[in-house]
């Protein structure tokens, strides 16, 4: 289950990478380290959290929900489609590695999906923030969650069609899953198809679709079999995946409700961090390396991603 990869940086990112990286300026600071509250509205979910600066964990990790993808931009439901980062997306990478930097945070082994968006964000982040090379582990247990039929539909458009309750249900409700994907659907081919499962999964467990619950159930033995021992052993984690794979693994840590779940909303490119207790268990919520406000637009961005328009 644990497959290294020391593949080079793919050279359109490199390329990309030494166009945006010198012009691109950071607004993120190492004393702007906001916490996340999720027993509160998402519209009033931040506050910060002078108490947790001052408690040091036994643990560290840190973890980034890929930057911006092309189907980001264009308000699609992504999942297991293997869309690009865009140009602001690799951007958000880049920052993302300068926020790291400033944090002064080194990694001895890095954990991603197998979707391209997060391994490009995982390259850019650490070529951005100077690291050395490390071991990266891939594995399609901390893929985005399956978006079944409705990958490929863009967001507002199903708002509009459905409405809002049914899209928030479909996005964010805990264990209904969307529509399945069918044989007939229009990327049912590309995804089943991709030979980068052909070692990691197995035929009967391709997913047709995936709520939050189903994402976890399948990203939590990952967790706690390979990331959780190697955390154990002293290792500095990171881990870059996607919106919904991260949910599952915050719900998990903080041990966060069904319902409370429901509020958070992951922005793309902004890395977080847990400082854990000997047992794993985090000091506190998750803490954004990012400028506040930035972090609370960017999260309001996404959950307003399914309003109809
Ligand atoms: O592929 C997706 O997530 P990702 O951009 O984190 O990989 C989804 O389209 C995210 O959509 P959502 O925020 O509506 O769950």
């Amino acid at each position: 289950m644990l497959a290294l990869a020391r593949k080079p940086l793919e050279s359109h990112v490199f390329i990309e990478l030494m166009k945006l990286c010198p012009i691109f300026s950071c607004s993120y600071s190492n004393s702007n380290s906001y916490a996340y509250s999720h027993s509160h509205s998402h519209s009033k979910s931040y506050s910060k959290d002078s108490c947790q600066e001052k408690k040091k964990g036994l643990y560290k990790v840190v973890m980034v929900r890929h930057g911006e993808s092309e189907w980001n931009q264009k308000n699609l439901f992504c999942g297991w489609f293997d869309a690009r980062l865009s140009e602001k997306g690799l951007q958000e990478a880049c920052s993302a590695g300068v926020a790291l930097k400033k944090a002064k945070m080194e990694f001895d082994v890095a954990y991603t999906s197998l979707l391209t968006r997060a391994q490009e964000t995982l390259a850019a982040a650490l070529s951005a923030s100077g690291h050395k090379t490390i071991p990266i582990c891939k594995t399609w247990r901390l893929n985005e969650r399956h978006y079944g039929g409705l990958t490929g539909l863009n967001k507002a458009e199903t708002a509009k069609k459905f409405g809002e309750e049914k899209v928030k249900i479909w996005r964010r409700s805990f264990d209904t899953p969307p529509p399945p994907m069918e044989k007939d659907h229009k990327y049912y081919d590309i995804i089943v198809n991709d030979s980068r499962y052909c070692d990691q999964l197995d035929p009967k467990d391709f997913p047709k679709s995936e709520s939050l619950k189903l994402t976890i159930e399948r990203c939590l033995p990952y967790w706690n079999d390979v990331i959780v021992p190697q955390i154990q052993e002293g290792k500095r984690v990171l881990v870059a995946a996607h919106g919904n794979s991260l949910r599952g693994v915050v719900k998990h840590l903080e041990g966060i409700s069904d319902e409370a779940i429901m509020g958070l909303n992951l922005p793309t490119g902004i890395p977080f961090v847990y400082e854990l207790d000997e047992s794993l268990k985090p000091l506190g919520t998750l803490k954004f390396l990012g400028d506040p406000e930035t972090v609370k637009k960017a999260m309001e961005a996404v959950a307003n991603q399914g309003k109809a328009k």
